[in-house]
């Protein structure tokens, strides 16, 4: 992995900002490059943030048609129930964009937490064979063009907690918690084998709630203890960190 670069702004209206012209460019690099854009999000207040997207000149810019998206994580309800991350992203921020349905992976509904994760892993799988999703060459891991990842307080990513196995995996692409400490409860993710193949990821992070971790993470003390799940977000391609003034108040 490069080293990561890290844009320390201001407020939370200037990550939005940032972060759409981050998304923009890389969308016309890989759609020049393979024709298409795959495009990982997490829940949480990430969609909100993806509010410039929506605007000029980007709504017009980019070339919707080629994207293709993928959550890093979900929770295991209806789609359409509150607790859906899909519905936050469908309602926030795909449903004002022209993708094509097609080009949309939400979870199966219907299904245990473990079916979920399997299925959503084959799904993966079966879009890798046929050439869809890129394979990393290193780890054989699927490799997506762009994962925007959240952080929760805790330094939590996707559904990768600090006191539960899964952060450990090391074989399966997507796994299953059924007991994730921020509600509800039963969750499938990405595994960091599969996440850390990503070409690119953006760690967009806001709000004074995520000062301690962010410490944790940036500080001066970064390489001692045990650390945060967010701590092993180390991708082969390039790690970029969108960060407002009060997630980094614990630096100063
Ligand atoms: O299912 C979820 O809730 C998420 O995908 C989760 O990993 C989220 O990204 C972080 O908890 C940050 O959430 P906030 O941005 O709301 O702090």
């Amino acid at each position: 992995m490069s080293q990561p670069v890290i844009h320390n702004l201001e407020t939370e209206s200037h990550v939005a900002d940032a972060l759409a012209t981050y998304i923009a460019d890389l969308s016309a690099k890989f759609i020049a490059a393979n024709g298409s854009f795959s495009v990982v999000l997490s829940g949480g207040t990430l969609i909100d943030t993806l509010r410039k997207l929506l605007e000029p000149p980007y709504i017009k810019s980019i070339d919707w048609s080629k994207w293709l998206i993928f959550f890093l994580d979900e929770r295991v309800v209806p789609l359409d129930h509150p607790d859906s991350n899909y519905k936050l992203a469908y309602d926030g921020f795909l449903s004002k964009v022209p993708i094509p349905k097609s080009n949309i992976y939400p979870i199966k509904e219907n299904l245990s937490p473990e079916e979920a994760a399997d299925e959503y892993e084959q799904r993966l799988k079966q879009l890798v064979a046929n050439n869809t999703l890129k394979t990393s060459p290193t780890t054989g891991f699927a490799k997506l063009d762009l994962m925007l990842v959240g952080m929760g307080p805790d330094g939590h990513v996707a559904s990768l907690f600090c006191w539960h196995f899964q952060r450990f995996e090391k074989k399966k692409w997507v796994t299953f918690i059924t007991d994730s400490p921020k509600p509800p409860p039963p969750r499938i993710t990405f595994t960091f084998p599969l996440i850390n193949s990503a070409d690119q990821i953006a760690m967009v992070v806001t709000g004074e709630d995520a000062a301690d971790a962010v410490k944790v993470a940036l500080g001066e003390h970064a390489s001692f203890g045990y650390p945060l799940p967010v701590q092993k977000v180390k991708p082969e391609g390039k790690l970029t960190w969108f960060l407002d003034s009060e997630a980094t108040s614990g630096l100063k």
